[in-house]
C-alpha cells in the first residue's frame, strides 16, 4: 500500500518547502498541485476546457510561479468543473509507490481524505508576504494584499474550500527556520511510520 502525505495551508506558508524535503527524506514522489491550477489560469481560454485538456508540458511554463499566475489560479480554482477535471490525476499520483507527497488546499479534505499523514502549514500574513516578496523580488505590501485576497477567495469558495482537516497536524512556520519546520514534519511522519 502506498503511503500518502497530504499538505495544505494558505499561500506562501511553506507547504512546498516542507513537501519537497519530505519527498527527498523518504524517497517519495512530490506533486505541487497548485501548479495544475496555475497552468490552467496561465493558459487562458475557457478554464474548464483548458483543465480537461491539460498536457504535461503545460506544467513546464517558466511563468507559473509569478504572482499573476497565482491570482489567475485562485480564480479558476473556484470553478467546480475545473477541480473535477484535475481530480483523477491527483488521486492517481497519490497512489505512487512507495509513497507520495501532495501539497495544495484540499489534499487532506477532498483529494486524499485517507492520507496516512496530514499537515496543515500556516504562518502569519506579514511573514508570508515578506517571504514571497523576497522570493519574487516584489513589494511586500503588494504581496500582502494579493495573499489576503487569494486566501479569502480560497477559504470561502463552495467547492473544496481551504481548511484544516480534523486529523491534520498544524505546523506554524512563522517563527521557525526552514530546518526547524522540516524537522517537525519529518518527526510527524516518522511517528506515523513507526505505528
Ligand atoms: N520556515 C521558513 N523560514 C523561512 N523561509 C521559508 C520558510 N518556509 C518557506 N520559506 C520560504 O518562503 C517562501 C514560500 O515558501 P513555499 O514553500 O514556496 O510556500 P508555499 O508552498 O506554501 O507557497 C519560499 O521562498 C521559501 O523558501
Ligand atoms: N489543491 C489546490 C492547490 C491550489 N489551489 C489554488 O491554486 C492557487 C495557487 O496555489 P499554490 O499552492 O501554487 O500557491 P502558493 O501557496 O504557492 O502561493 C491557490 O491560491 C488556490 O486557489 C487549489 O485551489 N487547490
Amino acid at each position: 500500500m502506498p503511503f500518502t502525505i497530504a499538505i495544505d495551508g494558505p499561500a506562501a506558508s511553506g507547504k512546498g518547502t516542507i513537501a519537497r524535503a519530505l519527498a527527498s527524506e523518504f524517497g517519495f514522489a512530490h506533486l505541487d498541485t497548485g501548479l495544475l491550477y496555475r497552468a490552467v489560469g496561465a493558459k487562458g481560454g475557457d478554464p474548464v476546457a483548458t483543465a480537461q485538456g491539460l498536457e504535461p508540458e503545460d506544467l513546464l511554463r517558466d511563468d507559473l510561479r509569478s504572482a499573476e499566475a497565482g491570482q489567475a489560479a485562485s480564480r479558476v480554482a473556484s470553478i467546480p468543473e475545473v477541480r473535477a477535471a484535475l481530480l483523477a490525476f491527483q488521486r492517481k499520483f497519490a497512489r505512487t509507490e512507495p509513497g507520495a507527497v501532495l501539497d495544495g488546499r484540499d489534499i487532506g479534505t477532498v483529494i486524499c481524505p485517507e492520507a496516512e499523514v496530514k499537515l496543515y502549514v500556516v504562518a502569519n500574513y506579514e511573514t508570508r508576504a515578506a517571504r514571497r516578496a523576497a522570493e519574487l523580488g516584489a513589494d511586500p505590501a503588494e504581496m500582502l494584499a494579493q495573499i489576503r485576497e487569494r486566501d479569502a477567495r480560497d477559504a470561502v469558495r463552495d467547492v473544496a474550500p481551504m481548511k484544516q482537516a480534523d486529523d491534520a497536524v498544524l505546523i506554524d512556520t512563522s517563527h521557525l527556520s526552514i530546518e526547524e519546520a522540516v524537522a517537525k514534519a519529518v518527526a510527524t511522519v516518522r511517528t506515523r511510520l513507526a505505528r
